[in-house]
């Protein structure tokens, strides 16, 4: 039997529900064959209050994994922290050999509970390298904010402004997660493909266990693409995963709870609606 080969360009949470480890635990569970090419190491520092450090690996090093990985032969790529313009290029580089056109990019510009927004001139040049190459691209409110150079959308009108804007810059599919930072009864996200926008709710979970919830919703995608879903069904099934994972998250210590990656098959998940809008 042979699987589905999935790639991700990430930085490793150490703590296990982000980054990498949240992309591997979400492949798997999607039935495909995770490979991966870390481009930063985060840490934790539990003497002060869990704060971040974020460790580059040399980019040569980053450069021999994506060698070694693509060797194999991808069916299907997903990015997720990356630093710094010379990695956001390596990246680039990357996804134009594997020569896939199932591309996931997670802008990932900050992280849920960090203030500190990781090098802002990154915005331009994922705009430039990576979105040109996106099939899907999975912002939340403020990184659609940032891409679109709009603002934080606040109302379901300015995700839709924000969409057309990020699908405009070369993403062939956009859907910005309104999640829990929408003020609305359900937990949103916006779905554009170049024609259609579409509503996708499910109920919103009274949870603060929700880390790794962004990138266990994109590596869904980019896992369910490989396997041969339309970007639509992708997305809908990632979706139900990612709530699901939010369901069952828990508490790993006093200061985060990751979501539990795997609750969909062993407990169901909510049902996600879908609403043209
Ligand atoms: N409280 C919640 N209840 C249900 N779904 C949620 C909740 N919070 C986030 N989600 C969903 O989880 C996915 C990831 O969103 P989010 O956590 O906002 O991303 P990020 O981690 O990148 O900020 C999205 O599909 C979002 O709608
Ligand atoms: C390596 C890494 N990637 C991505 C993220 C973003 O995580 P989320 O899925 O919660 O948006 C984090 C957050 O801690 C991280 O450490
Ligand atoms: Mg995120």
């Amino acid at each position: 039997m042979t699987l589905k080969k999935t790639l991700t360009i990430a930085g490793s949470d150490t703590s296990g529900g982000a980054g990498i480890q949240a992309d591997l635990k979400a492949f798997q569970e999607h039935g495909t064959y995770g490979m991966t090419a870390l481009t930063v190491v985060v840490t934790m520092d539990p003497d002060n209050s869990w704060s971040h450090g974020v460790y580059a690996l040399p980019t040569e090093v980053l450069q021999q994994q994506i060698k070694t990985a693509l060797s194999t032969g991808v069916d299907a790529v997903k990015t997720g922290m990356l630093a710094s313009e010379e990695i956001i290029k390596i990246a680039s580089d990357a996804i134009q050999q594997s020569g896939t056109d199932k591309v996931v990019i997670d802008p990932v510009m900050v992280c849920k509970g960090e203030d500190e927004v990781l090098n802002p001139g990154n915005t331009t040049a994922m705009i430039e390298y990576l979105l040109p190459y996106a099939t899907v691209v999975t912002p939340n409110l403020f990184e659609a904010g940032q891409l679109a150079g709009t603002g934080t959308p606040k109302t379901i009108d300015e995700m839709k402004a924000a969409a057309a804007k990020i699908h405009e810059l070369g993403a062939k599919n956009v859907v910005i997660k309104g999640g829990k930072a929408l003020p609305t009864e359900k937990a949103v996200d916006l779905f554009y493909n170049g024609s259609e926008f579409k509503l996708l709710e499910t109920e919103k979970i009274a949870s603060t266990y929700n880390h790794g919830a962004g990138c266990t919703f994109a590596a869904s995608v980019c896992a369910n693409l490989a396997n041969g879903l339309s970007v639509e069904e992708a997305v809908i099934e990632a979706k139900e995963f990612v709530a699901a994972a939010i369901q069952h998250g828990w508490a790993l210590n006093e200061y985060v709870g990751p979501v539990m990656h795997g609750a969909k098959p062993r407990f169901g998940a909510p049902k996600v609606t879908v609403t043209n809008v």
